[in-house]
């Protein structure tokens, strides 16, 4: 039996896979979780029943704020507060999910001579990977091709760890929380974990013409619900879900995402079709750019890209009628892709390590 350090946040993206992982790593290991002190990791962590230890962090900002001027120095805490747990806790090996919260929490753990692997769910490396490649084992990757821009030998595809839960969903029940019927059919809509304001103004702008063929669910994010529209029959907002989340998925005929690296393959391995609107690049390093291009290149998804939802709104149900019209060949190329079980191979990637084999 082993001590293994779950890391990673910022974002829900960032705890998710880790949380995948967590059935089969407790039926074997002693699993304990580090990230910041007040992030959506701390929340997740903790419901998930995980002893957790804070420590403060820094952000990475691609915009200026006096914060990038102290958050060195709050990194360089985290390092000292991290390595201090780490040691307390005598931990035998740190799985990352990446974020900028691991940066200081690898470190420690390099500096302690622990064992590290890292998963990379973009199709490009994210800085904080990068800034901790050099100490690390092993890089899980979601994408094939993400492999060929990391160090050769440590990089390998093992595809994204999934919550089981999240494939076992009723379709009843999610039609049951929204009060659909299920006559008509159902349009999901997901902003990324944290919601996404250009998805919610596309979408509220064209409300009335969505309603008249669809029931939607809209996955806001926080303090994005519109309550002007609560009355409408055909119309749920949620700001965030957990449980709830297989049962909407089920529930859902089309799916309207951003193309986090997680969300897209929880709808690939769901089969749902699908319209990717990716985090533009000014808002991003264009990671998501590059997922949603991947699964467009591989018949999965239909991309449309934001500034030409924020010219025209309306480009928003015309797209969605011409999905609907081909769903048959998408669900298709859904079906033949050659899907890989990510929380298998992630968790046999983390045993050889233990092992000593990696
Ligand atoms: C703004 C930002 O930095 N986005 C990044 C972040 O996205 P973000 O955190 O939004 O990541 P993903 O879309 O990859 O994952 C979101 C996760 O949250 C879950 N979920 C979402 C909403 C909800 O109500 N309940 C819930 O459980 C989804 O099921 C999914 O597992 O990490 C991804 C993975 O590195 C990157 O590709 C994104 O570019």
């Amino acid at each position: 039996m082993a001590k293994i350090l779950l890391t990673g946040g910022g974002t829900a993206g960032h705890v998710t896979a880790n949380l995948a992982l967590l059935g089969e790593l407790r039926e074997k290991h002693t699993i304990y979780y580090m990230g910041s002190k007040d992030g959506i990791e701390k929340e997740l962590a903790e419901k998930a029943g995980l002893p957790y230890f804070g420590i403060s962090t820094g952000k990475l900002r691609r915009y200026f704020s006096l914060r990038n001027l102290t958050d060195p120095f709050r990194v360089i805490g985290g390092f000292f507060q991290a390595r201090k747990q780490i040691q307390a806790w005598k931990i035998d090996l740190v799985f990352s999910k990446g974020g900028f919260v691991a940066v200081p929490v690898i470190f420690a753990a390099a500096s302690l001579g622990i064992p590290i692997i890292c998963h990379e769910s973009d199709f490009t490396p994210g800085l904080a990977n990068k800034l901790t490649i050099p100490f690390t084992k092993k890089i899980c990757c979601n994408f094939q091709e993400t492999v060929s821009l990391l160090p050769k030998g440590k990089a390998v595809c093992t595809g994204a760890p999934i919550r089981e839960e999240l494939l076992q969903g009723s379709r009843e029940e999610g039609l049951s929380l929204c009060s659909f019927s299920g006559e008509k059919p159902v349009l999901m809509v997901i902003g990324g974990s944290l919601g996404s304001v250009a998805i919610n103004t596309a979408v509220r702008e064209n409300i009335e013409s969505l309603g008249q063929n669809y029931d939607i669910i809209h996955i806001c994010g926080k303090k994005n619900e519109d309550k002007s529209l609560s009355d409408l029959a055909y119309y749920r907002q949620f700001p965030y879900v957990n449980e709830e989340l297989a049962d909407l998925y089920q529930a859902a005929d089309f799916v309207i995402s951003r193309a986090g690296a997680n969300v897209i393959y929880e709808i690939l391995a769901l089969k749902k079709p699908n319209i990717l609107i990716p985090l533009p690049k000014k808002a991003s390093r264009g990671d998501q750019i590059l997922n949603a291009e991947s699964f467009s290149a591989q018949g999965f998804s239909v991309v449309l890209p934001q500034e030409e939802l924020e010219e025209n709104p309306a480009v928003l149900p015309d797209c969605l009628e011409k999905l609907h019209e081909n769903k048959e060949k998408y669900i298709k190329a859904m079906e033949a892709s050659k899907e890989r079980d990510g929380r298998k191979n992630v968790l046999a990637v983390i045993q050889s390590v233990l092992d000593g084999k990696s």
